[in-house]
């Protein structure tokens, strides 16, 4: 078993008198997939906002690495190393699709911010090892033949690559996936299975909610499941499809 990179400790997270998420412990290991999901208002997106920052948590503790992180704001999350991407695509249309991703490394850089966009105050070590990272995202998010086209003449399908293209572009220890399937067609959810494996491949852990459950299946080596804002059942996609609890609460109506 692989160290944990990303750790949730009896997270709480309350809307008012609402108890969105209740003591919710779980760890992502090191170049870990792990699948987190749940009904609909289980507390899947209140979790991911909760790693990433948008929402302030109640109680409980978020340890990425060695680094207690629930007090950072957004952005110093993504600079320790949590990156991640949204249910909605958002992209700058008028960019190009390599000059997107090229922001997305923004945060991993002590050149310019715009620097590797309008070549301002450039680090020509950290742009090489840049170069090849992007390279590298190109080739794998089947990005590189659009990399010249702006982000608004894209297919749908090619902008939620490129969402998860510009989140790995920061250099993440872990990436969150919110609903990277929403919108695909089937050769299209092939491909994305195809590049969270790849991602894992980079060392990269990924925590990935999502409601497809062939696709989450496939993909998890460690699945998390939520309900009412609590924990489950945890396991592999094996035990997790064979656990009477979770398919008289979710999977015997989503499968
Ligand atoms: N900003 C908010 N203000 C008040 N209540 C909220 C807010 N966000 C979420 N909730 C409540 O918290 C609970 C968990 O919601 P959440 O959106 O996290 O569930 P989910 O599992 O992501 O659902 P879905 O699969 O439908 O996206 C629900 O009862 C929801 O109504």
């Amino acid at each position: 078993m692989t160290a944990p990179v990303l750790k949730v400790d009896t997270l709480c997270k309350s809307f008012g008198g609402v108890h969105a998420i209740r003591d919710l412990s779980f760890e992502v290991r090191e170049a870990e997939i792990l699948g987190l999901i749940g009904p609909n208002g289980s507390g899947k997106s209140t979790t991911v906002n909760s790693l990433a920052g948008i929402f302030a948590i109640t109680s409980g503790k978020i340890v990425l690495g060695d680094v207690q992180i629930d007090a950072l704001p957004e952005y110093a999350r993504v600079a320790q190393g949590l990156a991640r991407t949204f249910q909605t695509a958002s992209t700058f249309g008028e960019f190009t699709v390599r000059e997107q991703i090229m922001l997305g490394s923004n945060v991993t850089r002590t050149s310019h911010p715009l620097s590797s966009v309008f070549g301002i105050g450039r680090n020509p070590v950290e742009d090489s090892a840049l170069e090849k990272r992007v390279a590298h995202i190109l080739d794998i998010t089947g990005l590189k033949e659009v990399e010249q086209k702006r982000v608004g003449t894209i297919s749908s399908a090619q902008q939620r690559f490129l969402m998860i293209a510009t989140a790995l572009a920061s250099g993440p220890k872990v990436l969150l996936l919110d609903e990277p399937a929403a919108g695909l067609v089937s050769h299209e959810r092939k491909t994305l299975s195809d590049l969270i494996k790849s991602i894992r491949a980079l060392g990269v852990s990924v925590l990935v909610i999502e409601h497809h459950m062939a696709l989450i299946m496939d993909v998890s080596d460690r699945i998390v499941v939520l309900n009412f804002g609590q924990k489950i059942a945890e396991g592999t996609p094996e035990e997790i499809r064979n656990n009477p609890v979770v398919i008289d609460a979710y999977l015997g109506e989503a499968a």
